[in-house]
């Protein structure tokens, strides 16, 4: 079996890419980044550093990379059995243009195998969302044949890993948590299903992605947010803060009788689940920066992300959600020289005031109570 993954990063080589190796997957990488493409291909390689109680290093070997904008991509697309990516949500649409391509000259070259494609980012049906941007590049009498042999397969996908450690200067460096869930929907596969150890597969892939989704990243972005008004530099330092921990908990709970009112969830379990995430943000062996985690805060408070639509799901069921408000208030005061949507956030505050910019970016209603409250929790954080 042939793999070609979008975005040798952090999950890139720290999950996804090794869950395939691992799995004998002959594998291929498609990036951008002339540094790892010349390490992946001139090394061939490279070691996960496996960090918990006992430390690990894992080695992958027998992989190579493509520079994904070039035909070589392309030339895979036509050949491969899988693609994947984990390039982060706002990539996808860059790079289905080549897929797209790809698929075409599949079709040219009369390969009528068939091919799965998942998207392994943080969103909810991300890769039913990367279909959208492929059939919008793709010639119209091309749809049908794509439709019949091409598997858009969303998935959940949860390890937390950060950039490589400071002071490194291998662009390969890798260091991923223990724990690891890539959870994909068996139902939309084309052909026989594969078999991939570490890779599970669902017929109710939306109950795992909220839980993913609007628990551990909802809880994670607010200790970010909260973390870096409280002045943390790391995850570690703000759940470890107890006034951050307490919301973040609290915001989770919040979200959790939501998600456990829409699916069912058995609430001790869930609790649990909450509790095991703390004990990930505290883990003592990953340096995991509140400006990372917090990245892309117009994305984050959008209205499908992991702060208000767990917000909604609460006003849906009649449930509080002042933590969850909080995180809100939080997420507006994100700042990062390095993030364009972080100086978007801010010119749009200084332009429009708190109230309209929550209300423009989240979709809520800007007379409402909950941007009210936001925004009352805002200035009182100033
Ligand atoms: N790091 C983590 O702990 C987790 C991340 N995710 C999701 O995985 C996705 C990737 O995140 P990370 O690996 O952390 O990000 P990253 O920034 O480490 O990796 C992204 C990679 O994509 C590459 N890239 C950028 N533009 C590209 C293009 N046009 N074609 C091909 N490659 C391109 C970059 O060069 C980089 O190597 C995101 O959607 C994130 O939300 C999900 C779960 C865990
Ligand atoms: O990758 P995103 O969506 O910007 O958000 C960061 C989040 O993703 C992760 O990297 C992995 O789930 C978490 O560490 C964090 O909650």
């Amino acid at each position: 079996m042939k793999a070609l993954h979008f975005g040798a990063g952090n999950i890139g080589r720290g999950f996804i890419g090794k869950l395939l190796a691992d799995a004998g997957i002959e594998l291929t990488f498609a990036d951008v980044s002339p540094a790892l493409l010349d390490a992946l291909n001139s090394r061939k390689g490279y070691d996960v550093h496996v960090v918990g109680e006992q430390a690990t290093v894992e080695p992958v070997s027998n992989v190579n990379a493509v520079n994904s904008a070039g035909q070589d991509a392309i030339n895979l697309i036509a050949e491969v059995d899988l693609v994947t990516t984990a390039v982060g949500p706002t990539v996808l649409e860059k790079i289905a243009p080549n897929v797209a391509k790809g698929l075409v000259l599949r079709h040219q070259q009369g390969n009528q195998k068939p091919l799965n494609i998942i998207a392994c980012e943080n969103m909810v049906r991300g890769t039913s969302q990367f279909k959208q941007h492929v059939f919008n590049a793709l010639p119209e009498d091309e749809k049908a044949w794509v439709e019949a042999h091409i598997g858009f397969v969303d998935s959940a996908v949860d390890r937390i890993v950060p950039p490589a450690a400071a002071g490194t200067t291998d662009p390969l460096e890798v260091t991923v948590e223990t724990f690891s869930e890539w959870i994909v929907d068996k139902t939309q596969f084309k052909g026989e299903l594969p078999q991939i150890a570490g890779m599970e597969l669902t017929d109710n892939l939306m109950a795992f992605v909220e839980r993913k989704l609007f628990t551990l990243n909802t809880g994670h972005a607010i200790t970010a947010y909260l973390g870096q008004q409280a002045g943390h530099a790391t995850i570690r330092d703000a759940i470890l803060d107890e006034k951050v921990r307490l919301v973040v908990r609290g915001a989770m709970e919040e979200s959790g009788e939501v998600l456990i009112r829409r699916y069912g969830f058995d609430p001790e379990k869930h609790f649990a689940y909450i509790e095991k995430i703390l004990t990930r943000f505290e883990n003592p062996y990953l340096h995991d920066d509140v400006e990372r985690v917090g990245r892309q805060p117009l994305r984050k408070l959008s209205a499908g992300d992991r702060l208000i639509k767990p917000l909604l799901g609460t006003q849906e069921y009649r449930l509080p959600n002042d933590n969850l408000i909080r995180g809100i208030a939080a997420a507006m005061h994100y700042r990062s020289e390095q993030d364009p949507q972080a100086k978007e956030l801010v010119e749009l505050l200084e332009k429009v005031g708190p109230k309209a910019a929550l209300a423009q970016i989240s979709g809520l209603p800007e007379d409402g109570e909950v941007v009210a409250k936001a925004v009352a929790l805002y200035e009182s954080m100033h």
